[in-house]
């Protein structure tokens, strides 16, 4: 039997943060870090445009849940993506470095989150971050996150920007400088033309130090309990069940969905429905899973024959093979990140601060990129920064390793439809504008947009996740949170959360720095207790 200090459960942005900083602070306790799937990113994760064969399928690197029927969708099931391995979503995702706006967080602490106002969490994204442009007030030059430019953005991309200026919309640099507004290329978290996930950011490479212990392909079942504290976690290993236990805390760093599940399948939830799955109640805790929140996104996809346009077309396949060669000095096509350029938008112009985000890809992403087509052509994405639908995680069986079951509940407020039906009104008046617009371009879907109902009734049936689900054990000051602003779990001992899931509300941009940034104030908590 393995004894620890700190058991972390998950090695996604969040839990890497967390464990280095755990295991890395004077203090050095001993840490396990647990991670259900392996240690060594593939090729397709390491080299960024590869990301377009990770994303859209299941494999070993992506658990590619599925969402309950949509009613708001009409009745379409949402595709989840999630990472999986050390890095967790990090190894998949689109690498664009955003942190939010500075009233997301300071609307977190209105909330009751206490020490999670912008001013709180500014000096952690900080220290957190590498960037390659140096550092300044806004940004950190020796952090693990490793920040770069782009290496070689596409001609389309450029053309995308222009467009965009063209409707009246602004340049932006730096979405994480003084002022997010605007468009622009994106940052990403890249290394000399490479990923940079959040396992080689925070933990480098094996051998790592002695009191870390990282322990893959092992999913943990649940947490184990004495009475109501929490003093370790049981797994299975070559069929065998095993307990780990804790000296000090169980972390839990799952993700968005996984933690929630994971609480509920360790009795922790709301009481009636873990009881129906015939789980023991520790703790009745209604609000564990509730409060799911993710950016809901349109996507325009145009048939186009711009340069540096990625599809199923002998010249552009016959372009990444080229681009394989330029990748040996690490630049070219195949660092790119897909979706290169966006920016954030405001809906209109009464409004007081974006809310809405582009993203420019590259190539065609029809439902997710699973529907195929041999043409080349580019997607102009539209999301709603901060929706108000509310979903839940839920419980399918009482079986460990059993699927969660997703419901994101989009568009059950009625005023995400309409704020993504403007978005996708900015979007048709981008892709109408030079250089986008011209003969060899056209819509892969033609909608007639002075037609408000056809409008409305397509963004239901093409609409889907952008990929940040947040919010299902939100931190809070209330007594029906999940966990209080240190991240304790309410209602039991030892047990913390951190990760996305705690965000009480869903902030405006792209969620891994932010995710990283709970595992190093995570971290920062629990050694403060410790002195
Ligand atoms: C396709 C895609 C594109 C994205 N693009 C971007 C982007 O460009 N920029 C950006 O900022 N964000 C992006 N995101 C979002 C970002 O990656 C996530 O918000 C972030 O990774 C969340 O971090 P996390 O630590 O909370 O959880 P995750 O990254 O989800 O990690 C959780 C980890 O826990 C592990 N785990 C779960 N259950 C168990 C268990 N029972 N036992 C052991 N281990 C377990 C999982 O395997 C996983 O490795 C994207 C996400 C996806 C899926």
């Amino acid at each position: 039997m393995t004894i620890a200090d700190f058991i972390i459960v998950g090695a996604g942005p969040a839990g890497c943060a967390l464990a280095a900083g755990l295991a890395k602070s004077k203090h050095a306790p001993q840490v396990v870090l647990i991670e259900a799937g392996g240690s060594d990113p593939s090729l397709f994760s390491q080299i960024p445009l590869g990301l377009a064969t990770r994303v859209p399928w299941r494999n070993p690197e992506n658990y590619a849940f599925e969402t309950i029927p949509q009613p708001g969708m009409n009745n379409r099931k949402g595709y989840v993506p999630r990472g999986r391995g050390l890095g967790g979503s990090s190894l998949i995702n689109a690498m664009i470095y955003i942190r939010g706006q500075r009233q997301d967080y300071d609307h977190w602490a209105a909330l009751g989150c206490r020490g999670w106002g912008w001013a709180d969490v500014l000096p952690f994204f900080k220290r957190g971050e590498t960037n390659s442009r140096g550092s300044d007030d806004h940004h950190g030059g020796d952090g693990p996150l490793r920040i770069t430019d782009l290496t070689a953005p596409g001609a389309a991309t450029y053309a995308f920007l222009e467009a965009a200026k063209h409707c009246g919309f602004p340049l932006n640099e730096d979405f994480n400088g003084a002022d997010q507004e605007g468009v622009g290329l994106y940052q990403v978290f890249q290394h000399q033309g490479k990923r940079f996930n959040a396992a080689e950011a925070y933990l480098g490479a094996a051998p790592y130090p002695q009191n870390l212990q990282v322990m893959t392909n092992i999913e943990v079942e649940s947490v184990v309990f004495e009475q109501r504290t929490a003093v370790g976690v049981k797994i299975r290993s070559g069929g065998k069940e095993t307990v780990i236990r804790a000296r000090r805390e169980v972390i839990l760093s799952a993700g968005a969905i996984g933690s929630p599940h994971l609480l509920q399948l360790s009795g922790i939830g709301p009481g009636d429905a873990l009881r129906s799955h015939g789980i023991d109640v520790v703790y009745d805790a209604p609000d564990v899973g509730e409060n799911l929140q993710d950016h809901v996104d349109y996507t325009a996809n145009i048939l186009s024959r711009l340069d540096g346009l990625v599809g199923y077309t002998p010249k552009a396949l016959g372009n990444i093979a080229k681009a394989a060669f330029e990748y040996r000095k690490r630049t070219g096509l195949l660092t790119s990140n897909v979706a290169e350029a966006g920016g954030f938008v405001r809906s209109r112009p009464e409004v007081d601060r974006p809310d809405l985000q582009l993203h420019f890809c590259i190539g065609l992403v029809d439902d997710h990129a699973r529907k195929m087509h041999v043409a080349t052509g580019y997607a102009l994405h539209v999301c709603v920064l901060r929706p108000e639908s509310r979903g839940r995680v839920s419980l399918s069986s009482g079986r460990a390793g059993s699927k969660p079951l997703i419901d994101p509940r989009f568009f059950s407020d009625e005023r995400d439809l309409d704020l993504l039906v403007r978005g996708a009104r900015i979007v048709h008046d981008i892709v109408e504008a030079p250089p986008l617009a011209g003969p060899a371009s056209r819509p892969l879907y033609p909608i007639d947009f002075t037609n408000e109902t056809q409008v409305k009734q397509f963004v239901r049936e093409h609409a889907d996740t952008i990929y940040h689900p947040v919010g299902t054990c939100r931190m809070g000051g209330d007594e029906r949170s999940v966990v209080d602003p240190t991240l304790k779990v309410r209602g039991v001992d030892r047990l913390r959360v951190a990760d996305a899931s705690i965000m009480p509300t869903l902030i405006s941009g792209n969620t891994q720095a932010p995710s990283a940034m709970i595992g190093e104030k995570a971290a920062a908590l629990i050694l403060d207790e410790a002195v």
